[in-house]
């Protein structure tokens, strides 16, 4: 169970919490969602469950592409709850479509870091590296329609790194990969989330394949009907014996007739 917490945006540890979503609620589809979460500086967590649970959901408001009805959103102890997405301390990558197809890699990458695309020579330095950093050395001139799915997600996550926001937000973002590919793409992600003097970039991950979660996530959370049904380490979550609930997602047991 999530403590509640009278300093705002403080998580169990002392330092600010990296996402806390205090008592959000919110309705659309005719489901109603009620969310209470905090995650921790440095965290990495894992949202699974059914299709239409909530867990894109529960990243739209945490990003700021939906507005709760009520309760408050709080990042590194800011209240963020009436910001817009560009204005959180957060980068967000989804499933497909984070590129500007007009663009080449080295602007899609700039983006991260020069809105305008007005770079200075430091800049491109930091733009290039960033690209090399997740293999794409020499990519700079192709456009979207010129890269594979794998290398266009790692054009995202280079200009999402290159932000060093901390906190990633990431909705089944490797999903249409294949299993070795998700895994490379998973490694890569855990070390581009490092950083230098500070703690690592905190993760939230929705993912359709939990043994994608069970190297790198701390917790996982399970949704079901637009709620946390349950939270916890990622290794008891995944062996099914912290919830029933889990146990029969997971295919580990079936439910009862
Ligand atoms: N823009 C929308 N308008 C109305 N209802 C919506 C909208 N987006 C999602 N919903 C509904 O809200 C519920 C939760 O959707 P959400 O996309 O958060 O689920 P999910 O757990 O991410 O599912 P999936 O695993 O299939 O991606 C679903 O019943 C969905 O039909």
């Amino acid at each position: 169970m999530e403590t509640d917490i009278e300093q705002p945006g403080a998580s169990t540890g002392g330092a600010p919490s990296a996402l806390r979503l205090k008592d959000i609620r919110f309705a659309h589809g005719g489901t109603e969602f009620r969310f209470d979460l905090t995650v921790d500086s440095g965290e990495w967590l894992a949202l699974i469950g059914p299709s239409g649970a909530g867990k894109s959901t529960l990243l739209d408001l945490a990003a700021g592409f939906l507005h709760p009805v009520s309760g408050r959103a709080l990042m590194a102890g800011e209240d963020v709850t009436r910001l817009a997405p560009a204005e959180r301390p957060l980068s967000m990558l989804f499933q497909e479509n984070n590129l500007f197809a007009q663009l080449d890699a080295f602007r899609n990458v700039a983006l991260g870091i020069a809105p305008r695309l007005r770079v200075s020579k430091d800049q491109r330095r930091q733009i290039e590296a960033a690209l090399s950093a997740v293999g794409l050395e020499g990519y700079s001139k192709r456009r979207p329609a010129e890269m594979s799915g794998g290398e266009r997600q790692r054009v995202a996550l280079a200009r999402a790194f290159l932000q060093r926001r901390p906190l990633i937000l990431l909705d089944e973002p490797f999903a249409a990969l294949g299993p070795a590919l998700r895994r490379d793409m998973l490694a890569l992600l855990a070390e581009l989330r490092k950083r230098e003097g500070e703690p690592p970039a905190a993760i939230v991950m929705v993912t359709h394949h939990p043994e994608d979660a069970a190297p790198y996530a701390d917790r996982v959370a399970y949704l079901e009907a637009g709620e946390i049904a349950a939270i916890g380490p990622t290794a008891r979550m995944l062996s099914g014996k912290m919830d029933e609930r889990v146990a029969h997602y997971l295919g580990l047991r079936q439910r009862q007739a």
